[in-house]
Order: C-alpha cells, then structure tokens, then sequence
C-alpha cells in the first residue's frame, strides 16, 4: 500500500544526504506519490530542493539522528553518503526502523576495512592485495609488504578524498599524511592496496528486489585522482568476464542483504575480474542510466525500497555521462554555456544547483546518446566543457 502525501497515511522515506544522487531518488519517489525528507549537513542540498521537507543535522552525531528520526518516524531510512553514525543505524533497525538495505550493509560499507574483509577473507573474492595502518611506522610497514606502486586511501572516505598513488619511497610519508586529511577526522586508518594495472574498470548496478536479485548491462567509467570523470554504457565485455563479475557482485549484494540498488565496482585486465568496492545505493558512475535504461538507476533504487517488482533494466542505446567540475572555491556561482552545450545533438544538461563550489566539486553532468559508446562519450564531453562556472562571490 502507497499512501498520500502529506496526510496520516503517507508512506515516508528519510534520505540520509542529500547530494545530486538523492535528488534524483527523491524525484521518482515523489512519482510514486512516497513523502520524502531529505536530511544533511547543509542547507539547500540538491535533494532538500525538491523533497517535501528537510532537516539538517551532523549525521555522524547520534543524538542529532535520532531526534529527526524520532520526529519523522519513516517507513524507510535511505542512507545516500556514507559519512553516518551506522552504528546507531543498527540501533534503530533493532528498533523496527527500515534501514535501506540493511543497518549492516551501509555500517560494512562506511568503512573500506569492513567491506574487504567481508568480501576477500569471508566470501574469497579476488581483490587486489592490502594492508591496513594507523601509524607512520605501520604504514612504512604495509607500504613495505604491498610493493611499490601502491594506492593509499583513507578506511572512511569517498569520492577519492586522501587517495593517492604512492610510486616512490620519497613520497611515503607525504601520502599518509595526505590519507589522513582525507579521512577529515573521521577516523586515523588507511588501506594500502596493490596498484592494478587494469585495462578497464565497471560498476555492475545490481538491484536485490522482491523479485530477486537482477544486473543492469555494465557500465564502463574513468576516474580522475580517484573521482568519477565520465561513464558509458553498455561497456563491451566478453560472456564469461561478464558472467564473472556478475557471479562476485551476488555473492557481495547477497551477503549484505536487503532491498535496493548496488554499485558494484571491478577491475578488468584480460579475463581477471577484481572486486573492488560497493555502494549499497545508487552510484555516481550511474548517471548515465538517466538516459541510457528503461529504467534508470533511481527509479530501480525506489521500487526495490517500495516491495515493487523490478525487471531486469535494459540498455535503450549507447550512452555517456560527463561531469561538471568547479575549478574554484565560491559562495556562489552562475552557469554560462548552457545554450552552447545543447547545441551538441543528442544531449541533455543536468545542473545540481549546490549552492556554493569548491575546487573540483562536482557541480552538474551531461549525458549524451551516440552511435556507439566513443561517439557518446565525446559527446558528453564536448558539451560538459562548454558549460563555464563563475564566480558570482
Ligand atoms: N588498487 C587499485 N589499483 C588501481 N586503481 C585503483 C585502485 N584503487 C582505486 N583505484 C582507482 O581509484 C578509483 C577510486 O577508488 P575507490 O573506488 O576505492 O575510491 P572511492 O573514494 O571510494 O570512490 P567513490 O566513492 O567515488 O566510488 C577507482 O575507481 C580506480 O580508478
Ligand atoms: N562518490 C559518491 C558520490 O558521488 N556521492 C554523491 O555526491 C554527494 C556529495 O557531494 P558534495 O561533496 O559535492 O557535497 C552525495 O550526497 C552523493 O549524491
Ligand atoms: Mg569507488
């Protein structure tokens, strides 16, 4: 049962973070006529705009969390950051709170240690070598036992935040240092992971739904000092590498539980498939599903929270996304070169209307069909470079 907004009976989602991705949660669950409260650190998040309500709130402060969720008393609690107190998450789902996908998934998945120790030691899946430390000298140690290069990133962290490649023995202590500002506090541990020289890497959207679990055709990405530049779909993958990627992305969803999207993130070097990491929400190299599926990763997200079925989503056509960065810090900016960019056929313009920048956050995307994959993504790019941010103050 749906209820009606806004009145007794309203079926309640609490989206916790309120980024670009949840805005576009918000919209398809405000479709399905769902009352949303959109929840973050600051006021006027992308999702609060178009939410019923918002709140903002530390959502690493327990008290702060469990006050609004007292208040609001959702039927659902969508976490879209990592960044929150998961150990009262757990609390709250002993309580009878719905935690999406499960209180467990989001705690395991806030922490880089959490996730690879349940996917390498307890499921055995292939990921590249690691090591974890919290001293300098610990550091030396695991830098020692990995090898150079190593990639080194902070346990809590995301986005690429404190992630580096650490190619020589000079730059050991730079790196640490570099990890642990990242981290912002959050907590004093790094991972150190053998570098994989990949060919290519994908996230494998999987939706565990009433249905069962299903797959979205895979999606290729390239990232910039570990933050997501462009995407692609369908990425061109053979059968059995496929198969392989599909079979590791089940063991992980199925082993975290629950209802909703995943993004599963693999490496690729000729047949070898390397788990990486997932997200138990929807991922930021997903974007390109606003064009490219049936059904786009949101929607797919809010109808596995709902109990509704969830068929397995298909590729309409060759699709890219490309993002639009700030170059600098700014209390406010305006956006010149729209007209320009849609000038390039086959494009759309997503803007998130974040209301400050800083150098390097994400700001808006383009998303763009094309005759194949490269003539997309070319696409995608040729418009999202048109598109100036100014400094307004
Ligand atoms: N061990 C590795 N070998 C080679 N490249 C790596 C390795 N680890 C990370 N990378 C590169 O850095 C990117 C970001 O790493 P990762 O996904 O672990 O960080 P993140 O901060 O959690 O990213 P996000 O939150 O955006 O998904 C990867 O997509 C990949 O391109
Ligand atoms: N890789 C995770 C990711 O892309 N998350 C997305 O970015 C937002 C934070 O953006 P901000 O740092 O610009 O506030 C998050 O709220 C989420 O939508
Ligand atoms: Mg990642």
């Amino acid at each position: 049962m749906i209820g009606t907004p806004l009145k007794q009976g309203a079926t309640k989602i609490m989206l916790l973070g309120s980024g670009e991705l949840g805005k576009e949660v918000v919209i398809e669950a405000q479709r399905l006529g769902v009352e949303v409260v959109a929840v973050d650190r600051y006021d006027n998040a992308p999702a609060m705009q178009v939410a019923h309500r918002s709140h903002v709130i530390d959502m690493l402060n327990r008290e702060e969390l469990d006050r609004v969720v007292r208040l609001e008393k959702p039927d659902y609690l969508v976490p879209e950051i990592e960044a929150i107190n998961t150990e009262f998450l757990l609390e709250l789902e002993a309580d009878g709170f719905n935690v999406i996908p499960t209180a467990r998934a989001t705690n395991l998945t806030m922490n880089r240690e959490g996730i690879r120790r349940l996917a390498a030691e307890e499921l055995g899946l292939p990921t590249a070598a690691y090591r974890f430390a919290s001293s300098l000298e610990e550091y030396r140690e695991a830098v020692a036992a990995i090898g150079l290069p190593c990639v080194v990133k902070p346990i809590m962290s995301s986005s690429g935040k404190g992630q580096s490649v650490l190619r020589q023995e000079a730059d050991l202590e730079r790196s640490f240092n570099y990890a642990m500002e990242g981290a912002r506090g959050a907590s004093d541990r790094v991972i150190v992971e053998e570098f994989i020289p990949f060919d290519y890497e994908i996230t494998l959207l999987t939706v565990r739904s009433v249905t069962g679990t299903s797959f979205c055709p895979p999606i290729g990405h390239r990232q910039i000092d570990g933050d997501y530049h462009e995407s692609w779909q369908p990425m061109a993958m053979a059968p059995a590498v496929l198969a392989e990627a599909r079979r590791q992305a089940e063991a992980v969803t199925g082993a975290l539980g629950g209802r909703g999207l995943f993004g599963v993130e693999f490496f690729i070097k000729g047949d070898k498939v390397w788990f990486s990491e997932v997200s138990p929400r929807p991922h930021d190299t997903g974007m390109v599903t606003l064009i490219s599926q049936n059904l786009s990763e949101f929607e797919l997200h809010v109808r596995a929270i709902l109990g509704l079925p969830v068929p397995e989503a298909e590729n309409v056509a060759p699709a890219a996304s490309h993002v639009i960065l700030a170059e600098e810090q700014a209390a406010e900016v305006a956006f010149e070169g729209a007209a320009q960019a849609l000038t390039v056929p086959g494009t759309k313009l997503r803007l998130f209307g974040k209301p400050d920048a800083r150098r390097n956050r994400r700001m808006g995307v383009v998303v763009a069909f094309g005759a194949d994959t490269d003539e997309a993504r070319s696409k995608a790019e040729q418009a999202a470079h048109q598109v100036k941010i100014n400094k307004l103050s």
